[in-house]
C-alpha cells in the first residue's frame, strides 16, 4: 500500500532536550494510524512538525509525494493536512455552523458553497441539529466533534487528531469512534491520531506507533504492539490489556 505520509529520521531539540529523536514511520493512504506513548514522549512535537508549527532540525517529511517539512502551517493545510488541537479552540462567539464555514472557506470562495459543505460536514459529525448554537454553549463531547468538523471542512487528505477522546465518557468515546470509522470507510480519508484512550485506539487503528523519550519503541499491528514487553513496561501496564 502506498504511503501518504513518510516521516524519515526527523529530530527536534528544545534547548537541551531532545523531544523527537530520529523518528521514522509511514502512514499508508486510506488507513487510520495511531501514535501512543507516555506524557512527554514527543507526540505533540511530532504533530507540530508535520503541521508546520516547527521545522524539524533534521530529517524529512513527505506528504502526497512532496516534501512539507519547514513549510508554514497555512501552506501545509493547503496541501491537504487538517488538524485538531489538544486544547479545543473554536471561535466561541460564532455559531457552530459559522465555525465550520471558516474552515470550508479555505478552498471555496462563495459563502453559499462553503455553507453547503459545512452542513455536509456537520451531518457527518452529528452536529447538524446544533448548527445554530454558539460554540461556547456546547458540551465537551460536542466541542470535540466541532473541532474535528472544523478540520474536516478544509477538505484534508490527511486528518491529524490530537487527543480527541480526552475527557470523554465511554459512551461518547464509542460515538466518536464510530463517526471516525464511518468517515474513513466512506470517504477514504487517512487519519493520524495521537491518543491515550486505548479503548479508542484498539477500535480504530490499523497500525500503532509507540513513542518513548522521542523515539519509537514499537510499531505494528495493534494486537502485536500491546503485547510487546517494552510497551507494557514503559506505557501500558497490565490493566490496559
Ligand atoms: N516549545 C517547547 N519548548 C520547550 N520544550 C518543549 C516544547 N514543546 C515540548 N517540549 C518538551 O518536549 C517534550 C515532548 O513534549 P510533547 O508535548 O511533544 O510530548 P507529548 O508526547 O505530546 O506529551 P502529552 O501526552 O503530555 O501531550 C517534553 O519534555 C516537553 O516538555
Amino acid at each position: 500500500m502506498t504511503a501518504l505520509l513518510t516521516v524519515d529520521s526527523i529530530s527536534k531539540r528544545f534547548r537541551g532536550l531532545l523531544a523527537v529523536d530520529k523518528l521514522s514511520f509511514e502512514v499508508p493512504e486510506g488507513r487510520i494510524y495511531a501514535v501512543i506513548g507516555p506524557n512527554g514522549a514527543g507526540k505533540t512535537t511530532l504533530f507540530n512538525m508535520i503541521a508546520g508549527v516547527y521545522a524539524p532540525d533534521n530529517g524529512t517529511i513527505t506528504f502526497d509525494g512532496q516534501r512539507i517539512d519547514g513549510l508554514s502551517p497555512d501552506k501545509v493545510s493547503r496541501r491537504g493536512v487538517g488538524r485538531t488541537f489538544q486544547i479545543v479552540r473554536p471561535f466561541p462567539a460564532l455559531s457552530v455552523e459559522d465555525n465550520v464555514i471558516v474552515g470550508a472557506l479555505q478552498r471555496r470562495h462563495q459563502v453559499k458553497d462553503a455553507q453547503a459543505h459545512a452542513r455536509d460536514v456537520l451531518r457527518r459529525l452529528d452536529l447538524y441539529d446544533k448548527r445554530g448554537q454558539r460554540a461556547s454553549a456546547l458540551t465537551l463531547p460536542d466541542r470535540k466533534r466541532l473541532e474535528v468538523a472544523r478540520a474536516l471542512a478544509t477538505d484534508p487528505k490527511l486528518l491529524l487528531l490530537d487527543e480527541v477522546m480526552a475527557g470523554l465518557r465511554p459512551t461518547e468515546t464509542d460515538r466518536m469512534v464510530s463517526i471516525l470509522k464511518e468517515l474513513n470507510r466512506e470517504t477514504g480519508i487517512t487519519i493520524l491520531l495521537i491518543e491515550h484512550v486505548m479503548r479508542a485506539v484498539m477500535a480504530l487503528a490499523a497500525r500503532i506507533l509507540v513513542m518513548h523519550h522521542g523515539a519509537p519503541i514499537a510499531e505494528g499491528l495493534p494486537a502485536e504492539v500491546v503485547r510487546d514487553p517494552a510497551v507494557i513496561h514503559s506505557y501500558l501496564g497490565a490493566e490496559d490489556l
